[in-house]
């Protein structure tokens, strides 16, 4: 079987995509997303999202980490599909589309530049040292004097395979504020069981939560991570969040064919 497939980024947060409108991709086939996605074997990836129709809205985003297991909304992935949404000519500058989590609103403007509508936040958990909320991703997020210093893949999985957080796990986030108001993220991604360049839902929770333990008093922030930098805005309102924005780059790197 040939497999055409679309290589995207979001501040090197990267993603197999596939137009799969056809429904001909063997969604169930956990080995295969995880080949797809192996930087060795296969095109190599964070994770796989699918494009496909859907009755209300746009189209519909499938979701696998690289573990090739289905999983919890993708903020840098949500903005890639946007682009590829685009490109195949199925949206012009805006889009609402269905996720996981729900329903997505979004734009592109001329430079690429993706603003994605995030869900609310209004439950958030201050434990000992960190802070706990749910983005559409669960996330842990912890201070560190500088992230330059941690060992993300070791204290990440430590973190994330801890009692805290039971089977399903979390995705572990540490953070330096910087001295120009930005805050500087690395990240270690369930399901992919290491550190990500970005993650769209892992700097989306930082900044509520930074502006949640009154580091920072704008409703915009933005963040250092390895692959760039992103913004994130919102609006708060009795301590719930929402018009929570993920702005950032979502670009095409190729394309290609995978013989299965
Ligand atoms: N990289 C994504 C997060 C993808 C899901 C996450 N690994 C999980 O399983 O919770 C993002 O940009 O949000």
């Amino acid at each position: 079987m040939e497999l055409n497939f679309y290589k995207y980024q979001g501040t090197g947060n990267d993603f197999v995509m596939i137009d799969n409108r056809d429904l001909s991709f063997p969604k169930e086939n956990t080995e295969l997303v995880a080949k797809l996605c192996d930087r060795r074997f296969g095109i190599g990836a964070d994770g796989l999202i699918l494009l496909e129709n859907d009755e209300t809205s746009d189209f519909r985003m499938v979701y696998y980490n690289s573990d090739g297991n289905t999983s919890s909304m993708c903020g840098n992935g949500g903005r890639c599909i946007v682009a590829f949404a685009k490109s195949l000519g199925l949206i012009e500058n805006s889009t609402r589309f269905m996720a996981t989590d729900g329903l997505h609103d979004a734009t592109i403007d001329a430079d690429g530049i993706v603003s994605l509508h995030m869900k609310d936040v209004d439950h958030i958990k201050t434990g000992n040292g960190y802070i706990f909320l749910d983005t559409g991703s669960p996330h842990h997020v912890e201070f560190v004097e500088d992230v330059r210093q941690v060992n993300v893949a070791e204290l990440g999985a430590k973190i994330r395979y801890s009692d805290m957080y039971g089977s399903a796990g979390s995705n572990v986030n540490f953070v330096k504020p910087e001295a120009d108001g930005r805050f500087s993220v690395r990240t270690y991604e369930r399901g992919v069981e290491d550190e990500t360049l970005s993650c769209g839902t892992g700097v989306t929770a930082v900044a509520i939560a930074v502006h949640y333990l009154g580091k920072t008093k704008s409703e915009t922030v933005k963040l250092n991570v390895e692959g760039g930098t992103l913004e994130v805005s919102f609006e708060v309102r009795d301590g719930k969040y929402s018009k929570v924005y993920l702005i950032g780059p979502a670009e095409f790197v190729f394309k290609g064919t995978f013989i299965v």
